[in-house]
């Protein structure tokens, strides 16, 4: 599995992260994904906020609630605002039709719910992201106490379970919402939407990872350009 990151400098995802910020407006209510891409956005919006853009925003884990407070973000909550102008977030996998894997960083629940909260929902990723086909491993987040059925059921449907362990805690990774994360792999996906409907049909998974309702996405270029694809 791939290491994650986030503290490696990439000129992808901070062209990608920059340029989506201009899509946030005064008097808005944004959503902020987790992730190293939607850090160069937080770290953005956090300048223009200090030049005086008016913003508020909800965030989607621990990790984005420190950026954005360390950026000066007001923030506040889904139950004062259940209605988002926005939402950008990161992706770990994309394919043509802008269908997407989230969770690599085990926050695709909260990122779910923020993301369908949204009017307008935006991806800012790197290109190393672009895949034809979906066949990234779908991160789950499982019910502790669900673990050994979700493997099974999992399984059943034709994946291959993994438990994620954690790097620096000995374990299993715990989520922000207290959860066990799962990844399973399914080679090609060939239907993503049919996927998402058997994954959100096995008991025990509080959210799986595919994502198929994004309106937008920014694509960052090596050479430094980013590519709007939209659905
Ligand atoms: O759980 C984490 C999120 O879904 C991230 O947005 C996703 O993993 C992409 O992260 P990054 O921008 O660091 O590649």
């Amino acid at each position: 599995m791939k290491e994650r990151n986030p503290s490696g400098e990439s000129p992808e995802k901070k062209a990608a992260g920059i340029a989506a910020a201009d899509l946030v407006k005064d008097g808005m209510v944004v959503g902020l994904g987790t992730g190293s891409t939607t850090a160069y956005t937080i770290a953005e919006l956090g300048r223009r906020v200090a030049k005086g853009l008016d913003i508020i925003a909800v965030v989607t884990s621990y990790q984005s609630e420190m950026l954005a407070i360390d950026a000066g973000i007001t923030l506040t909550s889904l139950a004062e605002y259940p209605e988002l102008d926005i939402a950008i977030d990161g992706a770990d996998q994309i394919d043509a039709a802008l269908n997407v894997i989230k969770g690599g960083g085990a926050a695709h629940t909260r990122e779910k719910v923020v993301s369908r909260s949204a009017e307008r929902f935006v991806i800012v990723a790197d290109e190393s992201k672009s895949s034809e086909q979906l066949n990234h491993y779908v991160p789950l987040e499982v019910l502790p106490y669900a673990k050994e059925l979700v493997l099974k059921q999992v399984r059943m449907i034709g994946g291959d379970p993994v438990l994620r362990l954690a790097s620096r805690k000995d374990g299993p990774v715990i989520s922000d919402n207290g959860n066990f994360i799962i990844d399973a792999s399914f080679g090609v996906i060939e239907n993503p939407v049919v996927m998402s409907a058997l994954l959100s049909q096995v008991a025990g998974i509080v959210e799986h990872g595919i994502f198929t309702n994004v309106d937008e996405a920014y694509i960052g270029k090596k050479d430094g350009s980013v590519e709007i694809l939209r659905s």
